[in-house]
């Protein structure tokens, strides 16, 4: 478990982590989400010890990491610009991440550097931005730390590539014990991937939701109910986060399970009801306004 305590960070007079306080379950896929300058990187980098929190711990499995060599053995971090050495070929990596991580899977790196269709012998400089992607999240992968942090890994990968991640995180998961953390700009880039997402605002975690429990607890529904002293009522029962009339369709997106929203709807004799899939944007953009914050134009 990753445990993050209070966690500030300053560069200069600029706070980038005011007070971060969170906690990543193992086993789950952890997104964090917050737009350019949000701090996430800056986060990312004191889960893997490579700086200090001015004040707060970072705990991997209950160890501080900094200076911890041993926690550190347990976490990889893939920047959002990948380093690879000059004239590197996918080989040269590979020989290197032997030599630095002891548990590093060659066979299975080479398996999938197969099926992703990468030349090994290739220079790593002749690539496509997305091959370099590719080719640092299968190092990352094969690394076989318990903790993966992705800065921006998944952002620009094609469908194709990010279903192939997909799929080998969730074979990960299934074999090993594996936690992936990916930093985005975009909900979009993290929705089919993750479990559970963190919003970072400004330094600090404004949300920090499960996926599976935040779309049972939250739904949109369209209903026509001719009664308008009904259509009232229904408004004043359900906990509204956002309701929207056009012509005689009443929209809402409510608080409360599919069952107790419907039942709801049902008592007032609508002449039609349905409820709709909430994409996780709306679901952030919702609970987002209910606390008074406007990011629409942030996090999409
Ligand atoms: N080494 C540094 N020196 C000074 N300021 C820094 C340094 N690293 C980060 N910052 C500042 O801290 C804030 C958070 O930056 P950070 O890179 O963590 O954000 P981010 O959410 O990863 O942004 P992006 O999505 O643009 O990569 C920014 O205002 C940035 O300018």
């Amino acid at each position: 478990m990753i445990e993050i305590n209070g966690v500030n960070k300053s560069f200069g007079s600029l706070k980038a982590l005011d007070n971060i306080i969170a906690t990543i379950q193992e086993g789950s896929i952890f997104g964090l989400v917050g737009t350019n300058g949000a701090g996430k990187s800056t986060l990312l980098r004191i889960l893997c010890g490579v700086l200090k929190a001015d004040t707060g711990t970072a705990l991997i499995d209950g160890e501080d990491v900094y200076e911890n060599p041993h926690a550190k053995e347990k976490v990889c971090f893939l920047s959002d610009t990948a380093y690879f050495f000059p004239n590197a070929t996918i080989r040269t990596m590979q020989n290197y991440y032997e030599i630095v991580y002891p548990n590093f899977n060659s066979e299975r790196f080479e398996e999938l550097v197969e099926k992703f269709g990468l030349d090994r012998n290739r220079k790593i400089n002749s690539f496509s931005k997305g091959m370099k992607k590719q080719v640092s999240v299968l190092l990352g992968i094969c690394t076989g730390t318990k903790y993966l942090l992705c800065d921006e890994t998944f952002d620009g990968l094609d469908p194709v590539m990010r279903q192939a991640v997909k799929s080998i995180f969730a074979m990960e998961l299934m074999n090993r014990q594996f936690t992936p953390v990916i930093a985005s700009h975009s909900l979009r880039e993290l929705e089919d991937i993750c479990d559970h997402v963190g919003l970072l605002y400004k330094g600090g975690i404004l949300l920090s939701k499960d996926l599976e429990d935040m779309k049972f607890h939250i739904h949109k529904v369209q209903c026509v109910i001719q009664d308008p002293v009904k259509e009232e009522e229904l408004l004043t029962e359900l906990h509204v986060l956002q309701h929207d009339k056009r012509g005689s369709l009443l929209t809402v997106v409510a608080r409360g399970t599919k069952q107790e929203i419907l039942m709801s709807i049902e008592d007032k004799h609508p002449i039609f009801s349905e409820v709709l899939p909430l994409t996780l944007e709306e679901i952030f953009i919702s609970e987002t306004e209910v606390a008074g914050y406007d990011i629409k134009n942030l996090i999409l």
